[in-house]
């Protein structure tokens, strides 16, 4: 299982193991030499810019590079999601009426793309699914399936333990074509190249110019909502003594913010939230058991409304994010690999070419 690991010693022995050449030779292939550090990046307990930093000390900026590319795609929706805080429900770039659900078998582990179908297990049973396999569930669902990329995109979201709704619902727009106006098309050479398995006379067996003018295939034509739903733990109010707290979300648990401050610590996991974006059982878990690299932390499950009620003369500290926007807190800002290009950009390309103009500092050293 990939995710096991939530010690941070662990997961910086992890980030030790990280090999940025043999990545930029094979990161696209479910063999590849991946980090499978989203867990812990999208959780916030390690930064883009730390890990981006403790490369550089060990590698070149050129062997870097295409590891430092793919972290500056999290950067780039994490910007997206500042400017359109509702990506997970308005398309960047309305495109055609779509059916809502999603396609029964892609939900059932039974497209008959036997390897496709395997991940859809092992998601199930691990909360991990490698980068380009997600492409091609996506795929299927929005580009051959017609599906909007809503109910999918909740239901990967529901279950993965990197799950990010900025990094979700923006590839999976990306995906479906929301996002720059091109869906993304992937046939079976394609699969059994990257995946390394040899299966044909599948539906996706076929010409590129033929996908991209296909109906729908008859296995993905049959719809379904799944349903999804977060059973938080009944924790009551916390008890808190008078002073600052420092609010974590599930998106920051990070055991260096304010580490040397006398303050409560609060995991706050707001039912509101979680009704909008649920998380399987298994992800929640997860989440409760990453706080374990936070001394002291308490968990409160319940609105901020009626925690600033219960303690009103209580300062509390939150990091800036999108999602949590609403909270009549102070906030901090987030740590950034390139902090001075954000803002909407209509393609990553663009974006990535503001970004490479600030890191070009770090090739000649
Ligand atoms: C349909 C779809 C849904 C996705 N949903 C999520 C999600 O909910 N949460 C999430 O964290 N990522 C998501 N991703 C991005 C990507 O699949 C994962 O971040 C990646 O698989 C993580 O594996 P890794 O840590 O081994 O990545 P590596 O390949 O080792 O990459 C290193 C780091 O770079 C970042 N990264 C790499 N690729 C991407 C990418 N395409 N977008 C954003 N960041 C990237 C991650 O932080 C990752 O840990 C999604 C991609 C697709 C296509």
């Amino acid at each position: 299982m990939l995710a096991d690991k939530t010690s941070f010693a662990d997961i910086l022995e992890q980030i030790d193991r990280i090999d940025p050449v043999a990545y930029s030779k094979n990161r696209n292939y479910t063999s590849g030499a991946v980090s499978n550090l989203s867990p812990y990046i999208s959780r916030g307990v390690v930064s883009g810019k730390f890990i981006f930093e403790t490369l550089l000390s060990r590698y070149s900026y050129a062997q870097c590079h295409t590891f430092m590319k793919q972290l500056l795609w999290r950067e780039y929706f994490q910007r997206l999601q500042q400017h359109f805080p509702d990506v997970a429900y308005r398309e960047i770039k309305p495109g055609q009426s779509r059916k809502r659900g999603m396609p029964l078998s892609v939900m059932l582990g039974k497209t008959g793309i036997t390897v496709l179908d395997d991940a859809i297990s092992t998601l199930y049973l691990t909360g991990h699914m490698h980068n380009h396999v997600r492409l091609y569930i996506a795929s299927l669902c929005c580009t051959l399936g017609k599906c909007h990329f809503n109910a999918p995109a909740a239901w990967m979201y529901y279950h993965l333990s990197d799950g990010d709704v900025a990094s979700n619902f923006g590839s999976w727009q990306w995906v479906a074509g929301t996002l720059t106006g091109k869906p993304y098309h992937a046939n079976q050479n394609n699969v059994n190249e990257f995946t390394h398995v040899k299966q044909y006379h599948t539906f996706l067996d076929t010409a590129y110019e033929e996908l991209a003018v296909m109906q729908i295939p008859d296995v993905l034509r049959e719809t379904c909502q799944p349903i999804l739903e977060t059973i938080l733990p009944d924790t009551g109010l916390p008890q808190l003594e008078q002073g600052t707290t420092l609010l974590y979300t599930h998106y920051n648990l990070d055991p260096f913010w304010h580490m040397d401050d006398r303050a409560e610590r609060l995991l706050v996991l707001e039912p509101s939230h979680f009704k909008k974006f649920p998380i399987s059982e298994f992800v929640l878990k997860f989440i409760i058991t990453l706080t374990g690299n936070l001394q002291g932390i308490k968990l409160y499950c319940g609105e901020i409304d009626a925690l600033k009620r219960a303690y009103p003369d209580m300062r509390f500290l939150a990091r800036e994010h999108p999602l949590f926007a609403h909270w009549d807190v102070a906030f901090d800002e987030r740590e950034w690999i390139v902090p001075e290009v954000k803002g909407f950009y209509p393609s990553f390309s663009k974006y990535y070419k503001d970004c490479q103009k600030k890191l070009s500092v770090y090739e000649h050293r």
